[in-house]
């Protein structure tokens, strides 16, 4: 596989007006990978990734895909598929004539029915736009992001309004189009979602990458924590803890540790640790971290 980045984002700036919204981003994805483009609200991904699209054109700086620039769209665009937060049918098209439609814009092949399958929208297919519920428009736009299974997809926000079977469908359609090799780009508010499958993260807050690495590479910034309560009368343990309503919290980089040092002393004093809770840092603890500070 080439290992020639997909995207590379060099010192890209987007302004409205005087607002400057996305400020020297740089970052690349790489064949193959799952890249998280995480943010608050306002943040610049969607802005970003419009550059990215050929939607819009940066202020300064430089975005290359597959090597060329986004305008070149003879040569980008059938590489690539995308789901946008907000895509527009038209009401009076079917669900299966907007999926054709669509298609044939792409350039790429595929069979509709197979696309309306992993979209989960075949007993839709003869419904119009207009008449499709917020989640059933949203397996559209995905449906419209994978026709014809493209080299890179993006992926903005795409478990918006989806319910969980629903979630799970598109998560196990994106799998597969990763198993077949394609680059995915992805947004998203659950946080979650890109810490089960993210290979690589970005973070952004106000215009900005706060962090960027992998999972473990984000959340080992931060410690783990360890919480219990105890039965009354019970020795203090022997740990540097945080009481807060009768539970005890103890912060730590070393949770094996700790955690071993904490269970042997519960059991050589014949103390039961009640409603024990550890666990590694989440990334909503990172990103709290972050558009705290
Ligand atoms: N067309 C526009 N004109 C003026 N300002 C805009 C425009 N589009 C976006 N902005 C502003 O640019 C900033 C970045 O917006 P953007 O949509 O890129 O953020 P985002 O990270 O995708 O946010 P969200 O998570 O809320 O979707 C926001 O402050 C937004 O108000």
């Amino acid at each position: 596989m080439s290992t020639t980045p997909v995207i590379e984002v060099e010192n890209l700036n987007v302004r409205y007006g005087d607002f400057h919204a996305v400020k020297d981003l740089s970052f690349q994805v790489r064949p193959g990978e799952l890249y998280a483009l995480l943010g608050t609200n306002g943040a610049g991904k969607t802005s970003s990734l419009e550059v990215i699209e050929g939607h819009r054109a940066a202020a300064s700086g430089t975005v290359r895909v597959f090597g060329r620039s986004p305008g070149d769209r003879a040569a980008v665009r059938p590489r690539m598929g995308i789901m946008l937060q907000e895509s527009g049918f038209s009401p009076d098209l079917t669900v299966r004539e907007s999926v054709h439609l669509i298609g044939t814009l792409t350039r790429r092949q595929d069979d509709v029915d197979r696309v309306l399958g992993v979209s989960g929208l075949t007993h839709k297919a003869g419904t119009t736009v207009s008449q499709l519920s917020g989640g059933e428009k949203r397996r559209l736009d995905f449906a419209t992001a994978v026709y014809g299974g493209p080299e890179l997809v993006i992926l903005d926000e795409p478990t918006t309004g989806l319910d969980i079977q629903s979630r799970d469908a598109l998560w196990g359609a994106v799998d597969r189009l990763r198993e077949e090799g394609s680059t995915i780009v992805l947004t998203t508010h659950y946080l979650e979602e890109a810490q089960e499958r993210a290979d690589r993260i970005g973070l952004m807050h106000q215009g900005r990458f706060h962090r960027e690495g992998t999972v473990v590479e984000l959340t080992q910034t931060l410690p783990s924590v360890i919480s219990f309560a105890l039965p009354p009368g019970a020795p203090t343990p022997p740990v540097e803890a945080t009481r807060t309503n009768g539970a005890f919290h103890v912060e730590t980089f070393n949770l094996q540790d700790d955690l071993r040092h904490l269970l042997g002393w519960a059991h050589d004093a014949g103390v039961d640790l009640r409603e024990l809770q550890a666990g590694p840092t989440r990334l909503d603890d990172v990103f709290r971290a972050i558009t705290s500070s």
